[in-house]
């Protein structure tokens, strides 16, 4: 995709932002990836509690009539029998805080499956965006242990999936964690073990990590899988494993076919979504990414440009020059429209997926660079691009001619100012169009998951902000989340960078 869309920007950095500078939160809630946030920490994973999530949430899909599938309608859906434990409160306690007007709660719930499966071992898995959140529960249908063969052939059938993927599928979340005492009583019995109060009986003996050895152990008898050697009316593993003559199984036995069975599988379980619902392309890295840029107009009259700017799988050159380049309001080049950029050693961050590590450095051109990229309010800016030297004859990331185009229409003027939480913003809007309707989006939840209100601006009583710009106030103190501030200019809006942690002055 090309940048900027605010929707596959804020997905892509949830995806590939996982550890080091400008680090998202899913990883660190799966690091190490025994990592259990809530207490009892041998028995008991996030990571697991996040993927059986994921699938309980699709698992109310109905191929047929198109209802259910992955919406984060579990919340609504917890007090189910099918729904047993308690790990579905406790990863909507920790994924919810992540979701956004550009992260639907049903998306982030995929992205913490993925981040869970791909950090602790497991193979890249496709990552689509866009699901969106259900409003009521689904129709119940997540299969039950103590459930026949019968029934759960046919309960994935209705999830869209076959006997032998059933099969795969089983074994791919299987990898993962263990039943514990709590919920199913007659399947683990009561613990004794001081570090494993849940009583969590593990499916394999690599409970927190992706590997083959949910069948290999299967295989070879040495399973202590609580749904293989437990009592006969809950086995529903053993069922579903041997269903095909253990064809399938034996086809596990080769690390290999496993992990790339399995990043099929996951990928169409949580791309499995009700009917209507238009999931996007692949989300892939962005070879060069600006992130967190915005325009500020100073009181001086000058727009300062701030933001940061991230080169995925590149590693430090202490010989690296970058310079960042721009064309102004009409697009065109303009004399000294070009500035070095600044980085330090700490500007790294890091990706991990198939058990290989992928290295990207960022660069600022922000209050941690050297100095702030500024220019006139009257010539502007209309898009940007960078120049890299590596050392060897600089070369152009421009998107491949696109160059990365910045609205100048509205903007934030650096005389805003906060008062504990309430912000006063100035809003400096472009003399030149006649705005319909100039109003701040704001993040709100219900129910856990995110939703937007808009907050009229009214227009100023007398104009202001020098001459390319009228500056429009108010007052609030209801922006605790995310927001922008969009204006409505004919059939177009132009809408400012997603600003949820701009430092305020105080006002005066
Ligand atoms: C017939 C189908 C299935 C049955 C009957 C079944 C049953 C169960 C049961 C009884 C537990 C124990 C839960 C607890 O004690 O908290 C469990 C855990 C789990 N299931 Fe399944 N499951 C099925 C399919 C799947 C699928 C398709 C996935 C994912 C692809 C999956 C992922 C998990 C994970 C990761 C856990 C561990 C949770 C934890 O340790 O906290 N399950 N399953």
């Amino acid at each position: 995709y090309t940048w900027p869309n605010p929707q596959l920007d804020e997905l892509e950095s949830q995806r590939y932002d996982r550890h080091g500078y400008n680090s998202r939160a899913l990883s660190a809630g799966v690091s190490p990836c025994k990592n259990f946030l809530f207490g009892d920490t041998a028995g008991r994973a996030n990571a697991a509690d996040w993927i059986r999530t994921a699938y309980h949430d699709m698992a109310t899909h109905n191929i047929v009539d198109g209802t259910g599938g992955l919406d984060a309608s579990i919340r609504f859906e917890e007090d189910r029998a099918e729904n047993a434990g308690d790990g579905f409160h406790l990863t909507l306690l920790v994924l919810t805080g992540e979701s956004n007007r550009y992260a639907s709660l049903a998306d982030v719930l995929a992205l913490g499956a993925i981040t869970a499966i791909e950090q602790c071992g497991g193979p890249k898995i496709s990552f689509r965006g866009g699901r969106v959140d259900a409003t009521v529960a689904n129709n119940p249908g997540v299969p039950e242990p103590q459930q026949d063969l019968a029934s759960h052939i046919a309960a994935f059938t209705r999830q869209g999936f076959t006997k032998s993927e059933m099969i795969g599928l089983v074994a791919c979340g299987h990898t993962f964690g263990g039943v514990q005492h709590d919920p199913f009583p007659n399947i683990v019995p009561e613990s004794n073990d001081p570090n494993n109060t849940s009583g969590n009986v593990r499916f394999d003996s690599t409970f927190v990590t992706f590997d083959n050895k949910i069948a290999t152990e299967f295989l070879d008898g040495t399973t202590g899988n609580p749904l293989v050697v437990g009592p006969e009316e809950t086995n529903s593993d053993k069922r579903i494993f041997a269903s095909d003559g253990n064809v399938t199984m034996s086809s596990f036995a080769d690390a290999a076919v496993f992990a790339s069975t399995c990043a099929d599988l996951f990928a169409r379980m949580l791309d499995t979504v009700p009917r209507g619902v238009q999931l996007s392309e692949v989300i892939e890295p962005l070879p060069v990414k600006p992130q967190g840029v915005y325009l500020l107009l100073l009181e001086d009259g000058s727009i300062q440009l701030n933001g940061e700017v991230r080169f995925w799988n590149t590693s430090e050159n202490p010989n690296r020059k970058i310079q960042i380049k721009w064309k102004d309001r009409n697009g065109n080049p303009c004399d000294g429209c070009s500035k070095a950029i600044g980085h330090t050693i700490d500007q790294v961050s890091t990706f991990v997926a198939n058990n290989e590590e992928t290295t990207s450095v960022w660069y600022s051109f922000n209050q941690s660079a050297t100095e702030f990229v500024t220019f006139d309010q009257h010539s502007s800016i209309s898009k940007f691009w960078f120049e890299v030297d590596e050392g060897s004859g600089a070369q152009v990331a421009d998107q491949n001619g696109a160059s990365f185009e910045i609205q100048d229409v509205v903007m934030l003027a650096d005389s805003s100012c906060r008062i504990t939480s309430n912000l006063t913003l100035d809003i400096a809007i472009r003399k030149d169009v006649i705005p319909s309707r100039v109003y701040l989006k704001a993040d709100d939840f219900a129910n856990l998951a995110p939703f937007m209100r808009t907050i009229d601006v009214p227009p100023p009583a007398s104009t202001s902000g020098g001459d390319s710009y009228n500056i429009w106030s108010i007052s609030d103190t209801s922006l605790n989340r995310g927001w922008t501030i969009a204006v409505d200019v004919g059939d177009k809006t132009y809408e400012t960078a997603y600003l949820q942690h701009h430092v305020f002055g105080t006002c005066s």
